[in-house]
């Protein structure tokens, strides 16, 4: 069969949710600057969405991590292929992804994070699958609550495809 595309969460209703998450952010951190760390490659969409929605300054850099590789399990290694460019030291961190799936890279990344001496630290996430949990994870914000089935779009990828598809779908007929 061949490989198709069912939508799960249609762009107007990302682009909503940004919307609003970006809203609550700009709340929360009133009278402060945030700090987003980018997951690459995942993370990339959603950040530069969600930044564009937050209106109290903002600043950005960029880590590599990957455990997936090309397939659509975790191979439970973490490896960091690039690390930020800028110290944490009293940043307001706010650290975005595209999905919470297992939890074991963001699990993790924020052990890392943590003892570079952040102000404060808060997980930002696109898509949560909290069914499939294996390490515990405390995520302050969630764009949506996802069932377990592989989902591609919005960053997120299969054998590296379907990253720019402006919405989340899940990836049909595939072994
Ligand atoms: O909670 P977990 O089970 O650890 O899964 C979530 C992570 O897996 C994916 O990244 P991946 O390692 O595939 O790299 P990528 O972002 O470059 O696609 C996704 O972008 C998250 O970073
Ligand atoms: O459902 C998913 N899709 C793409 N990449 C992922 N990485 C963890 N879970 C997923
Ligand atoms: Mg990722």
């Amino acid at each position: 069969m061949a490989e198709t595309i069912k939508v799960l969460v249609s762009e107007e209703e990302v682009e909503k949710r940004i919307r609003d998450l970006g809203e609550k952010i700009s709340k929360d951190y009133e009278g402060k600057q945030v700090h987003l760390i980018c997951v690459l490659k995942g993370g990339v969409f959603f950040m530069c969405e969600l930044a564009k929605r937050i209106t109290v300054p903002v600043s950005m850099d960029f880590m590599s991590v990957s455990s997936y590789g090309d397939g659509t399990t975790s191979s439970g290694v973490v490896k960091i292929a690039k690390d930020l460019d800028e110290s944490l030291e009293g940043k307001d961190v706010l650290v975005v992804e595209d999905i919470i799936d297992s939890g074991r890279t963001l699990s993790y990344l924020l052990e890392i994070l943590k003892k570079r001496n952040p102000n404060s630290m808060k997980l930002c996430t696109l898509l949560d699958k909290p069914e499939r949990r294996v390490m515990d994870v405390n995520v302050d914000y969630v764009g949506f609550n996802i069932p377990d089935e592989f989902v591609v779009g919005y960053g997120l990828d299969y054998a590296q495809k379907y990253r720019n598809l402006p919405y989340i779908g899940v990836v049909e007929g595939v072994e």
